[in-house]
């Protein structure tokens, strides 16, 4: 259960906002709660420059603006700062607090979601306790990640899928917009997470509609 108490099983994870303050047109918080009335189902605060106060800031902001809707609120890199703020969860990667010890510390009170760059890894995350994965990078992200890997493509998210099966939602990340978000749902993302695609969109509350009918159409048979 998540600390808004919300049930995984509850949640929408085919579009997942990533809020990156250096990559976002005009104001965050005002663009959050675009992304918010347009159904995101899971926004992260990713503040890679921020202090925790900062990011404290911000993450209470997103969880009040999030209080009467359906979106969890993740916060990216920061357990303390997660439970602090009372967001839903935290996404922990290979440079952050390892998936097992944050688990130890939290138990069920967030949702700990972790980064996987390959099958091994993302069975690895499993059995330390991650809620969801997020796997990359399937398309070009280094333009807002300098360490991501090169485009795996969608490839990388069946072979996660076949070594971890359907227990949990993964999300594909990394060069995902409205023109390859289908390749993702066809490959057996639960979703997609993005940066730019929402955080750069003139208008984030059709985009988030748009990225969402790519991905749903991704799902249809025959295509
Ligand atoms: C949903 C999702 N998936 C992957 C990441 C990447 O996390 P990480 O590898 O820790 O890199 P940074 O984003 O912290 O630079 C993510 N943030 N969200
Ligand atoms: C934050 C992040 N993580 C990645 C990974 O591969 O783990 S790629 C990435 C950047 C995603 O930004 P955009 O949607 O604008 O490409
Ligand atoms: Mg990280």
């Amino acid at each position: 259960m998540s600390g808004a108490g919300r049930g995984l099983s509850e949640v929408d994870w085919r579009v997942y906002a990533i809020l990156d303050p250096d990559f976002v047109k005009g104001d965050a918080l005002e663009r959050a709660r675009a992304l918010m009335a347009g159904g995101v189902g899971v926004l992260q605060l990713r503040d890679k420059r921020g202090d925790a106060r900062k990011t404290f800031e911000l993450g209470r902001a997103l969880v009040d603006a999030a209080r009467d809707t359906k979106t969890l609120i993740i916060i990216n890199d920061r357990l303390d700062v997660a439970l602090a703020a009372g967001a839903d969860g935290v996404h922990l990667g290979p440079n952050d607090v390892p998936v097992g010890a944050a688990r130890r510390v939290v138990g069920d009170r967030l949702i700990i979601g972790a980064s996987a760059g390959t099958p091994e890894r993302a069975a690895a995350l499993v059995a330390e306790g991650a809620d969801y994965l997020g796997v990359g990078a399937i398309f070009e992200a280094r333009a807002v990640k300098s360490d991501a890997s090169s485009p795996q493509g969608p490839e990388l998210l069946r072979a996660v899928r076949r070594q971890v099966g359907g227990a949990l939602p993964v999300v594909g990340i990394g060069g995902i917009d409205v023109q390859n978000a289908g390749q993702v749902a066809e490959a057996g993302a639960s979703g997609v997470a993005v940066i730019r695609a929402l955080c750069q969109a003139d208008d984030p509350y059709a985009a988030t509609s748009q990225l969402r009918d790519a991905f749903d159409a991704g799902l249809e048979p025959g295509r």
